[in-house]
């Protein structure tokens, strides 16, 4: 059915302005002022900004980890996104060595194809580079038009990869036109620095944090950089949590290597204190990368500000704290990584973001979305407000304040990691490709209604900006 979106103000990644939007077949049509259309559904979004779907590059939907499964599934996991004024989700898909990669990837369809309810697509874990693979991938790229690998550098043992696989992997990204995502920390000397903790009887979830140092994530994540620069490749640093990681990466774009990193909403606003919380509560707070010191929050900030970290992925990775948090009582080594973040991740940048005037509206809308379609192969049928985008839309209320509580999230676990946190700022509806997934905060798409999104390959001249003088 047609829509005409009313008195709204239209956020992008550039531009502030009042308009109508018509919205036809799932597309805009119409970008103006007294837009007719006949038989149009007309939307008042008065008072409301209206900008482009979130896309979270980074999501862990039912993924095995740690000898359970992430509580929420594509079903929970994008109706909660949904809510939070996220309209598309790109998710890790798990691969096994000596695995063909066909069978990992229809696992993840599996996973998704009934339960999604905004668009998706998925990034390929490089577990090892053989001929295999290598004949493979071409076919990953071209039939599945999966465009991005992720490379572990860290886990030993379960996902971590080694040096000459990610060199590797870099290379042949390069050939095919993907980019190459990290998890950037130093998995060897966390593996001594934690076996090492565990015999000292150090078993609470802050040596968590603490055999986890940001020394090791710095190390890694330029160690990554030279590999890219050496392979005149490309490289997205995924969860990048303190000073250390946010350096290299500046230093890697100063040099000209086509170098980008991401953020979360946890390292914004959460500090290592947290891990520190009596009756286990840490284990809440357990990510990899650890929160870190307060005072790398205003590096992250700073970073977003200045363009040298480019994205927010929330890295939701979700567990109940009752039976799954708390398999690691006793030993931290055992408390599955990873939290619930997915809702909660335009709301938090916006309001600690914006409303403090840390970051601009429109770095709002690029940070959370066009910039992310960019570099994922999505743009501009994603990521934007334009004629002949997908109308995957958010209106949003700025002004109303409200409190963070796993009482009203619709994540399928049983905390919040912003627990009693005041925020301000709601999306009130939310529209993928035209069809309301949530009309005034009430929930009414439809499980198995989101796409599989094929994404193009990795180009960096679709990357840059007026702003931008990164030189490649
Ligand atoms: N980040 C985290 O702790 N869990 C999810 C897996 C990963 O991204 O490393
Ligand atoms: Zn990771
Ligand atoms: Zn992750």
């Amino acid at each position: 059915m047609k829509k005409i979106i009313k008195n709204g103000t239209i956020v992008t990644a550039t531009d502030t302005f009042e308009a109508e939007l018509l919205i036809e077949d799932g597309k805009i049509t119409q970008i103006g002022s007294n837009l007719l259309a006949v038989g149009a559904e007309i939307i008042d979004a008065k008072g409301c900004l209206v900008f482009p779907g979130g896309i979270d590059p980074h999501t862990h939907l039912d993924m095995p980890f740690g000898g359970t499964v992430t509580k929420d599934d594509f079903e929970s996991g994008t109706i909660a996104a949904a809510f939070g004024g996220t309209t598309t989700v790109i998710d890790f898909c798990l691969t096994n060595k000596g695995e063909p990669l066909k069978k990992a990837i229809q696992t993840w369809h599996e996973k998704a194809k009934d339960k999604a309810v905004i668009d998706y697509g998925f990034h390929l874990m490089i577990s090892e580079i053989n001929d295999n693979v290598l004949k493979e991938l071409p076919q990953v790229i071209e039939e599945e038009g999966i465009t991005s690998f992720k490379v572990f550098m860290a886990y030993k043992n379960v996902f971590q990869a080694d040096d000459e696989t990610l060199f590797k992997t870099l290379v042949t990204a390069k050939e095919l036109g993907a980019l190459v995502m990290v998890h950037a920390e130093n998995g060897d000397v966390i593996d001594y620095l934690t076996k090492k903790a565990l015999e000292e009887g150090k078993t609470d979830p802050i040596y968590h944090a603490l055999t986890r140092p940001p020394e090791l994530e710095g190390e890694a994540t330029g160690r990554a950089a030279h590999f890219t620069g050496l392979a005149n490749s490309q490289l997205y640093v995924v969860h990048v949590s303190c000073a250390e990681a946010a350096e290299k990466i500046a230093e890697a774009r100063k040099k000209g290597y086509d170098v980008w990193g991401e953020t979360c909403p946890q390292y914004l606003v959460l500090d290592q204190s947290y891990l520190e919380k009596p009756n286990f509560e840490g284990a809440k707070y357990v990510w990899s990368p650890p929160l870190r010191e307060k005072w790398n929050q205003d590096v992250l900030w700073n970073a977003l500000k200045t363009g040298q970290l480019q994205t927010l992925g929330s890295d939701q990775c979700s567990f109940d704290f009752k039976g799954q948090k708390e398999l690691g009582r006793g030993d931290f080594t055992k408390i599955p990584n990873g939290g619930p973040i997915i809702e909660d991740r335009l709301t938090i940048l916006f309001s600690e973001g914006v409303k403090k005037g840390r970051i601009s509206l429109n770095q709002f809308v690029d940070i959370t979305s066009t910039r992310i379609a960019k570099l994922f192969g999505l743009f501009p049928k994603k990521g934007t407000i334009a004629v002949g985008a997908d109308a995957d839309l958010v209106i949003f209320d700025p002004n109303i304040e409200r409190v963070i509580s796993a009482e009203t999230h619709h994540m399928a676990v049983d905390y919040n990691a912003f627990e009693g946190m005041k925020v301000t700022g709601e999306p009130v509806s939310v529209l993928v490709r035209g069809e309301f997934v949530v009309r005034d905060k009430q929930f009414v798409g439809k499980p198995g209604s989101g796409q599989y999104l094929k994404r193009a390959k990795y180009n960096v001249n679709s990357q840059l900006t007026q702003n931008q003088t990164l030189s490649i």
